[in-house]
């Protein structure tokens, strides 16, 4: 008390601290904005400042000013309020007022007559003051409004702005990490020495060196000119001469430069000098320099065909097609045009090669090529032998390989495409011309396990060019489609406890009341946000390491899948455990990234008509189209003539009593691993099989079988991941070029499932029937058995491979230990095929002619080793069955194409361990950020269906340029 009566009442006083106080009223505290009292001082300079200010504030008041539209202190009140007003008091304070004075009855009533006067004047300019201020405060709200107005759309910019960053960020985060996974295989790739082409190790060549691509002009020949000809046969080398002599029909006669006569026609004569304008077009007759490196044979002119033109994947080379059977690349000047050639080509070239010369050059340019990695083992036709090679070195459309079984050293250059190849050989053999696409819903077995596999080279250069540069302008704006946005968890929802030292029950968890029914709308992996759980990204400064931590309700903090799952275990209550995928620990996955598109563009609510668990939403922001109707179902629907059996007394289930987490006494995680334990020399790393807390991270060729109804487990078990009801937020979308596709709105962590590809079972009778109206675009065929095949054929050339190792995998495969029905007849396949083995290696008669080796483009041998299939057995008359989709699906039906893939097949059985009829259910290849369009790979046959041409749009880096 005695202090405020010592000091300036405001704060901000400048004064001289002794200078005079005086008494401060209430309007004066209220002016410097402190609460008032009797002992208030104020000194005489901060007093003229506040008397000024109410000097000005009364003026405009008696004026009919609005008080308001001035410099106001902070607080009003009390000028506004009169009747309250203490300024009399002030006065008293100062002054006292005679009580002589008030005791005058003149005084007094003149007094009361001021009164009452001031009172009405004032009490009319108070009303009007009220109203200038309601006007005042009026047009200040009005004012606000509009500037609040301006920093909204200022904002909604901003978002937008962040949003698109963010995007972008997210795709250069994703292309991050999807270069990081390539990392991760160029690594390998270095381990194995495995290179596509030993393109990268050869210096480009100047395109200048390149003639441009024009018709070669072919100018009669006349007496004396110097020409190349053929001295003693097609497979021979050609030899310089000079017309000596020309005779009708362009028939002419050469002198060799040893002196030697020959009469030659036209075809068997080639000019002298390179074209030096033109660029020899595919097909072209000529002679070109082969050389041998081996047996130092080189120099030598001798006659082919050109293949392929030059262009960067060659280096700028011609490949050539020689008539003896060799193929080689060769550059422009050591080439030369031959003087004529029939109008169809293929009559010039030998007859050992003109089926094969005429086909390639009707198709060309699409060639079906076997895409190599060094060190892999194949198949090759030689001398009419199927033998083993491997594949030494690389280069463009070409490949060295270094045969196995043979007694002597033998190693030969082969076209990419060339028959004698083993895998190419399978392919002509299963063509299905004319048919239906065959869809297959496995990753083609041979790229998965790292073998041989073919590629179709279908497009010129410029044509992949013309896709690529299309591709870029015809992007959605992003506005429209969407931009992702970082949701924010309820306030209300449940936070974590701090953390007291505690034995974790189900007491952890009660009192958040989790319950999955209620979770419809959120993304799954927001699920434990809304119900008590934290996530945080942590960073280890020192070890430049990020991590994530989940906080439990009760406060506790973990790290890893383990840890969670056994917290999950030991907090349930009432079954009512959270399962394992609603978890991920993975930094570059953030659970609250969704995507948020424009309400306007959400043509349906639920595709699925809330038969999903989760609402599938139907966005177009191109046009005002809905898809055509069809029937979505839940479950495969049964066509004629198929005969399904899914009594759950045909099927073996486990006795586990807990969540199978033994997967050694669990016997339906033990059929899953079957197997690839058939198979030990490919499927090395068995702890890696099948799932990892409801995710699967490697597709299991062999089939998973998930815990059924037959099993004793509950059904939060681990091992029942594609049974559950849909759990990703999908959107079905219109896309620019493959009409409708497949969107994630939230991230998907890698090995996540997805959903499954339903339709109807079809016998392949029914399918084929239906062909060409449907000619496949919905089908997927069920061909588990026939690629569980696929990995069988050639499985000795990986025994031959490992034997190399000095391991000995085959003993393994006849391991006792598993003999389900379907393993053992697994493994009668695999003793026939090693009988194969055993006769093929006894056949080692191969000849060379001493100076150029024989050697064959291509080969009329059919494949000696297509051995039996598994089907056989099975005692089926259906051949595979197929799914179709056209009338009846469900959202798996729209996902398209990509020659990079997003998502990947497993088959998996869960109401039947009949073989041919798994469940098709698409798993995440790696992580998915919110917003990407979610694709397969199709594994169309290119030019499979007569008559349909389909160019890929999947605008992926690595896009083969065509579908079918
Ligand atoms: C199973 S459907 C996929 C859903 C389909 N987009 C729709 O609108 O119903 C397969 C068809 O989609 C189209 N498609 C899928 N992927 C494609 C791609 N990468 N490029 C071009 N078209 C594609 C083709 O028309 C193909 O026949």
């Amino acid at each position: 008390m005695s202090d405020q009566r010592r000091r300036c009442i405001n704060d901000n006083c400048t004064s001289k601290p002794k200078s005079k106080l005086h008494p401060a009223n209430k309007s004066m505290c209220n002016y410097y904005n402190v609460p008032h009292t009797p002992y208030r001082r104020v000194c005489g300079a901060c007093l003229q400042k506040s008397i000024i200010y109410f000097d000005r504030i009364g003026r405009r008041f008696k004026n009919g000013k609005c008080i308001l539209d001035d410099q106001y202190p902070i607080k009003l009140t009390s000028i506004i309020d009169l009747s309250d007003s203490d300024d009399g008091n002030a006065a008293n304070n100062d002054a006292e007022p005679s009580t002589e004075n008030l005791n005058d009855p003149q005084i007094a009533k003149l007094r009361t007559l001021i009164n009452t006067t001031l009172k009405d004047t004032v009490g009319q300019l108070y009303k009007k003051q009220e109203e200038l201020c309601q006007s005042y405060l009026m047009s200040e709200k009005a004012k606000i409004e509009a500037e609040n107005e301006k920093l909204n759309n200022l904002t909604q910019q901003v978002d937008l702005a962040i949003g698109q960053l963010y995007n972008n960020l997210y795709k250069f985060d994703s292309q991050r990490r999807f270069e990081y996974d390539k990392e991760i295989s160029i690594v390998e790739d270095l381990n194995n020495t495995d290179e596509d082409t030993v393109l990268s190790m050869t210096l480009p060549r100047l395109l200048d060196d390149i003639p441009k691509e024009c018709k070669p002009i072919r100018h009669l020949l006349k007496l004396g000119d110097r020409v190349y000809g053929m001295k003693h046969s097609q497979m021979r080398p050609w030899f310089e001469a000079t017309i000596t002599c020309e005779f009708i029909d362009k028939i002419y006669c050469v002198k060799f430069d040893d002196e030697t006569e020959k009469v030659l026609n036209y075809k068997n004569l080639a000019y002298i000098d390179a074209a030096s304008q033109a660029q020899y077009p595919v097909g072209s007759r000529v002679i070109a320099k082969f050389q041998d490196v081996d047996i130092k044979l080189t120099d030598k002119f001798y006659v082919g065909i050109i293949a392929e033109p030059p262009k960067l994947l060659n280096n700028f080379r011609y490949m050539i097609f020689f008539d003896d059977g060799y193929v080689q690349y060769v550059c422009h000047k050591n080439i030369r045009l031959m003087c004529g050639e029939s109008p169809d080509v293929s009559d010039d070239v030998h007859e050992n090669i003109r089926e094969f010369i005429k086909e390639y050059l009707q198709k060309y340019p699409e060639r079906l090529m076997v895409k190599f990695k060094k060190k892999q083992v194949v198949r090759v036709e030689l001398n009419n032998v199927w033998r083993l090679a491997k594949v030494k070195n690389l280069d463009a459309s070409l490949v060295q390989l270094k045969f196995l079984d043979i007694k002597f050293e033998r190693t030969e250059w082969i076209y990419r495409g060339s028959n004698r190849l083993g895998p190419i050989q399978d392919k002509l053999c299963s063509n299905n011309q004319d048919k239906r696409v065959r869809g297959t819903v496995l990753t083609d077995v041979n790229r998965l396990l790292n073998r041989p596999y073919i590629e179709i080279d279908n497009m010129t250069e410029n044509e992949k060019s013309v896709d690529i540069d299309n591709s870029d302008n015809t992007q959605n704006p992003q506005e429209n489609n969407g931009v992702i946005k970082l949701i924010q968890i309820p306030a209300n929802c449940p936070k974590p406890h701090p953390y007291k030292h505690h034995e974790c029950s189900h007491f952890c968890m009660l009192w958040v009341h989790y319950d999955y029914s209620q979770t419809k709308y959120m993304n799954v992996l927001n699920i434990p946000l809304h119900y008590g759980f934290m996530r945080s990204v942590l960073t280890d400064e020192k070890l430049k390491l990020k991590k994530v931590i989940y906080t439990t309700p009760c406060g506790r903090n973990i790290d890893n899948e383990n840890e969670m799952y056994n917290y999950l275990k030991l907090t349930s209550y009432n079954n009512n455990q959270m399962p394992m995928d609603l978890f991920n620990f993975d930094c570059l996955v953030n659970p609250l990234s969704l995507l948020s598109v424009p309400e306007v563009f959400i043509r349906v609510q639920d595709i699925s008509y809330e038969m999903e668990f989760k609402p599938i939403s139907v966005f177009n922001s191109l046009n005002d189209l809905v898809p055509d109707h069809i029937k979505y179902i839940t479950e495969r629907k049964i066509g004629p003539g198929v005969n399904l059996n899914i009594d759950s007394k045909f099927l073996c289930g486990c006795d586990c009593i807990d969540d199978c987490e033994d997967k050694n006494k669990c016997s339906c995680w033990q059929l899953t691993y079957m197997g690839p334990k058939t198979y030990p020399a490919i499927f090395k790393d068995h702890d890696d099989i099948g799932y990892s807390f409801k995710r699967l991270h490697k597709q299991v060729i062999t089939g998973i079988f998930e815990c059924n109804a037959s099993c004793k487990c509950k059904k939060t078990c681990l091992n029942r991941v594609v049974q559950e009801p849909l759990k990703t937020s999908l959107q079905l979308f219109l896309t620019e070029k493959k009409g409708w596709g497949v969107r994630t709105l939230a991230d998907i962590p890698k090995g996540s499932f997805v959903c499954t590809y339903l339709g109807v079972v079809r016998t392949e009778k029914d399918a084929d029937s239906d062909f060409p109206l449907n000619w496949g675009e919905y089908l997927a065929d069920l061909d588990f058995l026939e690629k569980v095949e696929g990995i069988k054929d050639g499985y000795e050339s990986y025994v031959v491979q490992s034997e190399d190792e000095s391991e000995d995998h085959t003993s393994s495969s006849d391991d006792e230990e598993f003999n389900p029905s379907w393993a053992i007849k697994n493994k009668m396949n695999i003793i026939e095929s090693r009988m194969l083995l055993r006769k093929n290696l006894q056949d080692t008669n191969t000849k060379i002619d001493g100076k150029h080796k024989l050697s064959k483009l291509n080969t009329q041998q059919k494949d000696v080793s297509k051995n039996t299939s598994l089907l056989r057995y099975l005692d089926r008359d259906c051949g595979i069955y197929t799914l179709d989709a056209k009338v009846s699906g469900n959202i798996g039906r729209y996902f398209n194409h990509s020659c990079d893939p997003n998502i990947f097949i497993q088959n998996v059985f869960i109401d039947t361990h009949d073989l041919r009829f798994p469940w098709v259910s698409y798993f995440a290849l790696s992580n998915i950020p919110a917003g990407t369009e979610l694709s397969w790979d199709y594994n169309y046959m290119i030019g499979s269906v007569k008559n349909k041409r389909l160019m890929c749009h999947c605008e992926s880096k690595n896009c083969k340029g065509r579908l079918l």
